[in-house]
């Protein structure tokens, strides 16, 4: 079958001024349109800088960056249209928040685009009730928790409508509940057609998550394809430094007899869903 990408790195080489060690390495890799694909790598392999390269912050010293399907044009005019396409949350959202609520702060890149006030407070209602924030909308930011602030900055985001929008990090330093209404939020954005991929450490997180895996090491492609593949085997995860999703080592750590060589459930609920058949157990304690 045909993919559509949404987004593709073709042999992309890029090394950050006055360093000689290069961030990004022939990287070449392709994000399905529609997907949830969550990228991989340990510190410094290279996550944020495709970040980076996607909106055309920084720009390739060779090979091309191409997005749906065209190769990034970093004239002034077409990284414009290209960054209402493409949008970009950074981890840290104090980096994102420049006003003072909520509100203003959605509101801020509509703005500029021309669009008349109805429309612009219609598209904030809409955004930050889709990320659960319409409580919200005036009060100061700096009140708001870090999960509050995390979901503002991606509704400014979102309030663009953009196709493809890369997180980076979105739920780390956040409690459980937060992740999860980060979770809902992206839930509703995907619904809605957009293509989001995320960075993240988080294994569990990308196992249960993602329908796509990207996984990076020293600015390389090392690995590309769906959780199952790339979760399949232990060695080649271990040997770039990281670890398989705590549902994926227990299912392979069971004897092939009982899970049928099959591929790990990718949430708790089919895990025990899986085993408790296997198991025969009358009374279920899993
Ligand atoms: N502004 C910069 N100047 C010089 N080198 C940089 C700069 N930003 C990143 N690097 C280097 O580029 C490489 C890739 O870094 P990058 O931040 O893209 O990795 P990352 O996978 O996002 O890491 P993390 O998981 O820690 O966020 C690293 O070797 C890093 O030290």
């Amino acid at each position: 079958m045909d993919m559509e990408y949404s987004l593709a790195f073709d042999g992309v080489m890029f090394h950050y001024p006055d360093t000689k060690e290069l961030a990004l390495h022939e990287l070449t890799l392709s994000i399905p349109k529609g997907s949830k694909t969550a990228v991989l790598g340990h510190n410094g392999s290279g996550k944020s800088t495709l970040f980076l390269h996607a909106v055309g912050i920084l720009r390739p010293q060779s090979g091309k960056v191409l997005q749906g399907g065209k190769e990034l044009s970093y004239a002034k005019k077409e990284l414009a249209a290209l960054r209402r396409r493409v949008g970009l949350v950074f981890q840290d959202p104090e980096q994102q928040l420049i006003l003072s609520t909520p509100l203003e702060d959605v509101s801020f890149g509509l703005r500029g685009s021309g669009m008349d006030e109805p429309a612009i407070a219609g598209r904030c209602r809409e955004v930050m009730e889709l990320l659960n924030l319409a409580e919200l909308g005036h009060k100061p930011i700096h009140q708001l928790s870090l999960g509050q602030k995390k979901r503002t900055a991606l509704a400014g985001v979102m309030a663009m409508e953009p196709e493809l929008i890369l997180l980076d990090e979105p739920t780390s330093y956040l409690d459980p509940l937060s992740e999860l209404q980060m979770l809902k939020g992206l839930e509703a954005i995907h619904a809605k057609g957009t293509t989001v991929v995320m960075a993240t450490h988080d294994m569990d997180l990308a196992y249960r998550w993602a329908d796509w895996i990207i996984v990076l090491d020293h600015g390389m492609c090392r690995a590309e394809g769906t959780p199952e593949e790339i979760f399949a085997g232990r060695e080649k995860l271990e040997a770039i430094g990281l670890r398989l999703p705590l549902l994926a080592d227990l299912w392979y750590s069971l004897p092939a007899s009982l899970t049928g060589g099959q591929s790990a459930p990718r949430t708790a609920g089919e895990f025990k869903a899986r085993l408790h058949p296997l198991l025969k157990l009358e009374h279920s304690y899993l």
